[in-house]
């Protein structure tokens, strides 16, 4: 057998048997009969491992020998998810490691299960990443992702009496076998100090600074596998470590805090992920974390070319750098200090290679997401780059008033740096002028940045500006989380090519109206429900019915994803089932996942009402068996992947304008769910794909809405006018859902009568019409799963392989580098 199967990377059974027993004896110390289960999650972790890393030197051979064209994606946030499922699945092996498991007496989804997840994101943005890393390495794009080695990821979400309770979320305490510390991969990171100007060798007046405090920033590598491909791809994150992480000399005067204090200040840098998915305003520690990443990105991309293709001149020929929104915009004025200050270049040389290396994504269109950082925090802070930012500025300044003659209005308000009482550099506004292509994420939301948020760029620079709608990963988000569900699609279509090429669903569409599949796929869905039901059950005690509909939104808690709007729906069923009118209504399980920023008190809010709600009705004997409410805590990658499978129906309900694409409502889809959504991110061209007939779709759309905003909206109008509406908030506020307190939920529904700045009152009358429709539908088995079964055969435009080629394409102007199979 072949030169691999002979070695310790074989994929044969008896391979991977052999290697695993070696790995839990000669790695973990233990063999079978006293391994804990611990153990032997990291035994089999290794023995995965061993086959990456084989294909990864690979990788890294030929593309550095082939000074390929490489993408550098610099994110704040990888919300990664498990990674063992996912890597049998790329290499191959699962059915191979579940057998060898089974000879071993041992159960592989257990094993599997042991795995602490790395929550190294907070929602859309950081799962985003995760997922274009995957399809980088699957569609054989050369590509390094850049990030912070988060010592505390997002917190764990425990529900107590309700309430969101945050709890540390220690991953690293067992260890991680996917990442190889790079302790010789290490760059000086500078805060503070000043600048100053000196003549260089050739008389050249120049600007150097002069950093007051300098830490180190250390390379951990996780190996990034394709499905179907040798190509493996790296995960770069950085930690922060002091550059001496002992004071000696403090330490002989007994000042022992003295002598670690340089470390612990050093090492906050990269301890922890902020857990807010909207910006808090100038969180000093934020911006540090922002600048440390981008720097020792930075250094390190110089450092490869020059060790490989040699001079900068050529560096925007073999880098192209994606700035995942405005976290890394920093990197632009990081750049420019390297081949300025470092590298002696001229501006222009210097800003030639800047800006023809980066691309933007924009990925919200919230004001109050849009980061600046006061002028300040920068002098003190990066002296030397605000100094940057100010000659970035005039220059640019310079060409928009060649372009607009007099215009000081438009100069106002594109300049990177808003004026005021607190002058504040605006990131959105460097990312744009500092790169050569700006991107939304999905259709709707690309025109809605050129129209409103980047206007007066698109009118300056049209060409600049693009869509790329998003997708997600098949391979984890269909064969890993819902293997029942992959294997008839494999059965039903005789190939297993989908999964590298999702278009191919829709040969499922010849076989919709067969009734083998029909009752196949109700089969599965029904077992994926069972699942969950089981999960849910010993995780939060709720019972829940799997013959019910799972009404599932699962999403980070905000306002304007309005979560409120959903139990606006459940208490309207409530109160027409106390009244006996549940003639229209099918038994159903409002099922929530999701969770909210610490410090965002009405998201918190909204959790402690579902909670509320949900113990009443699921302790009334009256509404029994027709309607359950239950809240899964810790809403992640893992639990997400219990979610999707056993969902009937997605919600995606989002003020139309608001949601720049969602990704849920794409995983949801792929997993036979049906949608109810408004016209809103990538909702609009998931019906446009799946066909509106099979789309549940209410409310106003984003002119609309735009439009009742400019013209004047009064909540209260809907309050007083719609007695249904009025009842279901007086019940709130009756505190029928909260022992007898009227005033717990106050603020809430306060909010909604009054300001309502998302317009849940104004599409309340047409969310509870749809969700008629759809319990009629439910109700015919046939049909309904007729449109499930079109929903999964026409998603294939949104899978992350096409998002990661629309990029390479139109974007990155880079071509696919395959490896070559082993002999
Ligand atoms: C500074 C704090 C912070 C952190 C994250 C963010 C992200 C931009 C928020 C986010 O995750 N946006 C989501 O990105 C997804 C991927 O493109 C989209 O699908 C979602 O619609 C968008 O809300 C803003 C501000």
């Amino acid at each position: 057998d072949s030169e691999r199967e002979r070695t310790r990377t074989g994929m044969s059974k008896a391979a991977l048997k052999q290697d695993f027993l070696d790995n839990l004896f000669y790695i973990q110390g233990r063999f079978l009969e006293v391994a804990t289960p611990h153990d032997l999650y990291m035994a089999a972790a290794f023995t995965t491992r061993d086959r990456l890393l084989e294909r990864w030197v690979k990788s890294a051979q030929l593309f550095k020998s082939s000074h390929a064209r490489t993408v550098c994606y610099l994110s704040a946030e990888y919300l990664l998810g498990p990674h063992l499922a996912s890597n049998l699945v790329n290499l191959g092996i699962t059915e191979n490691a579940r057998e060898v498991s089974e000879e071993l007496k041992l159960d592989l989804d257990s094993i599997i299960e042991e795995e602490e997840e790395p929550g190294l994101g907070n929602g859309g943005l950081g799962r985003l990443a995760a997922c274009f890393m995957e399809s980088l390495s699957t569609c054989e794009v050369p590509a390094i992702g850049y990030g912070i080695r988060y010592e505390f990821g997002i917190f764990d979400q425990a529900i107590e009496d309700g309430w969101q309770v945050e709890k540390t979320d220690n991953w690293l305490r067992n260890g991680n076998p996917w990442e190889i510390p790079r302790p010789k991969i290490c760059f000086p990171v500078g805060y503070g100090g000043h600048t100053e100007s000196y003549r260089d060798e050739r008389g050249q007046m120049r600007q150097r600074w002069q950093p007051e405090l300098e830490i180190n920033g250390v390379a951990y590598d996780t190996p990034i596998l394709g499905y179907g491909t040798e190509n493996v791809n790296l995960l770069r994150l950085w930690k922060a470590e002091a550059s001496e992480s002992f004071d000696f000399q403090a330490f002989n005067t007994g000042d022992y805090y003295g002598a670690v204090y340089a470390k612990i200040e050093a090492e906050t840098i990269s301890k922890v992920l902020y857990p807010n998915d909207e910006p808090e305003i100038g969180k000093e520690l934020r911006l540090k974390q922002q600048y440390f990443f981008v720097s020792c990105s930075m250094q390190d991309m110089i450092r490869l070319h020059q060790n490989t293709v040699g001079p900068l001149e050529s560096f925007a020929d073999k880098f192209v750098a994606q700035l995942n929104d405005t976290h890394p915009a920093l990197a632009v004025v990081e750049l420019m200090r390297l081949l300025l200050d470092a590298h002696g270049m001229s501006w222009d040389q210097a800003w030639g290679i800047t800006h023809r290396t980066f691309c933007y994504t924009n990925h919200t269109l919230l004001p109050e997401a849009l980061e600046t950082w006061s002028v300040n925090l920068f002098e003190r802070l990066l002296p030397r780059h605000l100094e940057i930012i100010y000659e970035i500025n005039r220059r640019f300044l310079d060409e928009v008033r060649v372009h607009f003659l007099g215009d000081e209005a438009r100069i106002w308000r594109m300049s990177l740096i808003a004026e005021g009482d607190e002058r504040r550099v605006r990131m959105a506004n460097l990312a744009v002028v500092g790169s050569q292509a700006v991107n939304g994420v999905a259709e709707l939301h690309s025109k809605l940045v050129k129209a409103t948020l980047f206007k007066d760029f698109a009118e300056l620079w049209p060409g600049r500006f693009h869509n790329v709608t998003n997708g997600v990963t098949p391979r984890r988000f269909m064969v890993v989380a819902n293997p029942r569900l992959a294997q008839l699609i494999t059965k039903t279509c005789g190939h297993e090519d989908w999964i590298r090429d999702l278009e191919r669903l829709r040969e499922l569409e010849a076989h919709v109206d067969e009734a083998g599949l029909q009752e196949q796929w109700l089969t599965v869905k029904r077992a994926a429900k069972q699942d969950l039901a089981a999960w849910m059950k010993q995780a939060t005690g709720v019972q829940l019915d799997p013959e019910s509909l799972f009404d599932v939104q699962a999403k980070r808690f905000h306002e304007y994803k309005r979560q409120h709007l959903k139990v606006l729906h459940i208490i309207r069923c409530y109160q027409r089932i106390k009244q006996g009118l549940s003639q229209d209504l099918v038994p159903r399980a409002f099922i929530f996942g999701g969770k909210a920023a610490p410090g965002y008190f009405m998201a918190k809010l909204m959790i402690k009402l579902i909670n509320a709600v949900g113990a009443v009705i699921n302790n009334d004997p009256h509404v029994n068996g027709w309607i359950r409410v239950a809240f899964m805590p810790d809403f992640n990658v893992k639990n997400g992947q219990r979610l999707y499978p056993a969902a009937d129906l997605s919600e995606q309900i989002s003020l139309a304008g608001k949601e720049a694409s969602g990704t849920g409502n794409m995983k949801f889809s792929m997993n036979g769910a049906l949608t109810i959504g408004t016209l809103d991110g990538a909702n609009v061209e998931i019906r446009e794909a799946v066909g509106e007939d099979n789309f549940f779709l209410f409310g106003m759309t984003a002119e609309e809405a735009l439009q009742r905003q400019m013209t004047g909206y009064r909540p209260w109008e809907h309050y007083q006018s719609d007695a249904k509406l009025k009842s279901d908030i007086d019940l709130i506020n009756s505190g029928l859902f909260s022992h007898g307190d009227t005033q717990i939920f106050r603020p809430l529904t306060d909010n909604l009568v009054n300001h309502d700045p998302f317009m849940v009152l104004a599409d309340y009358r047409a969310y509870l019409d749809c969700q008629k429709t759809v319990s009629e539908t439910y109700k015919d088995t046939q049909r309904w799963t007729r449109m499930s079964i079109l929903n999964v055969a026409r998603i294939g435009h949104f899978s992350s392989d096409r998002a990661i080629r629309d990029y390479a394409e139109h974007i990155w102007k880079i071509t696919p580098k395959p490896i070559e199979p082993a002999a």
